[in-house]
């Protein structure tokens, strides 16, 4: 397994600083909670742990290695639950999650397995079938976790996945998230809840994109 480290991570949008000076790091086997209004700058963190963005300054490395891009972090097992679920609408649960397995070179057997064991997690195994665009948002939101949970990463990254969720859901992603940090994956759930940022290991709270605590 493996160790996420942000050091001293500025990122800039045009000359506007939106992250400054961010210090962190996802262990294997440790749930972090990013916590902080909206604005803060928790995505924005997220999509650098995921090699989308640019540091204008720092890095994020993952075991020593600073994430060159996208590509890169795929290849270091890095995967990203983004917020806006990122599911294709016109292809069932089923398919969403089969898809992006089968890309990843998972054979189409265990894709099928992993596939049907990840949706049966989040409930979804009556909604298998179904179009995302006929879904509702919550059991859209749930279909994104299951497809990121089917992926076993090594480093998860969890962006709100929790807030079209009800209080049963939630609790039921939460104790996932906390099965993902068992099985020693590094996991990081960006989140606005703070009852669910007590539930994590570690909590980097970020107020305008500077780090204003860190517990764990
Ligand atoms: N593509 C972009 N171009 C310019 N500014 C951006 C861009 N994306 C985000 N920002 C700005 O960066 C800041 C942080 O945004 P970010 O989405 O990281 O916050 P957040 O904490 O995830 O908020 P929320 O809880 O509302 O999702 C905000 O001020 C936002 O306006």
């Amino acid at each position: 397994m493996k160790t996420l480290v942000v050091d001293g991570l500025t990122v800039r949008y045009d000359d506007h600083a939106v992250l400054t000076d961010v210090s962190v790091v996802a262990a294997p086997g440790q749930l972090l909670a990013v916590t902080g209004t909206s604005g803060a700058g928790k995505t924005t963190l997220l999509w650098a742990m995921a090699g989308l963005l640019k540091p204008a300054a720092g890095a994020v490395t993952v075991d020593g290695a600073a994430l060159r891009d996208r590509d890169h972090a795929v290849s270091e097992g890095v995967v990203l639950m983004p917020q806006d679920n990122g599911l294709a609408a016109i292809l069932t649960a089923n398919e969403n999650v089969q898809v992006a397995l089968l890309a990843g070179g998972v054979t189409p057997n265990d894709a099928a397995q992993r596939t049907a064991d990840s949706l049966e997690k989040l409930g979804l195994t009556g909604q298998a079938e179904q179009l995302v665009e006929e879904m509702s948002g919550g059991q859209q939101q749930r279909a994104s976790i299951a497809r990121g949970l089917a992926m076993h990463g090594t480093i998860v990254l969890a962006d709100e996945i929790t807030s079209e969720l009800d209080a049963q859901n939630r609790q039921r992603v939460i104790e996932l998230l906390q099965a993902e940090a068992r099985r020693g994956a590094a996991v990081v759930f960006a989140t606005h809840d703070p009852e669910a940022a007590a539930a994590c290991d570690a909590e980097l709270h970020l107020v305008d994109g500077r780090a204003e605590l860190v517990r764990g």
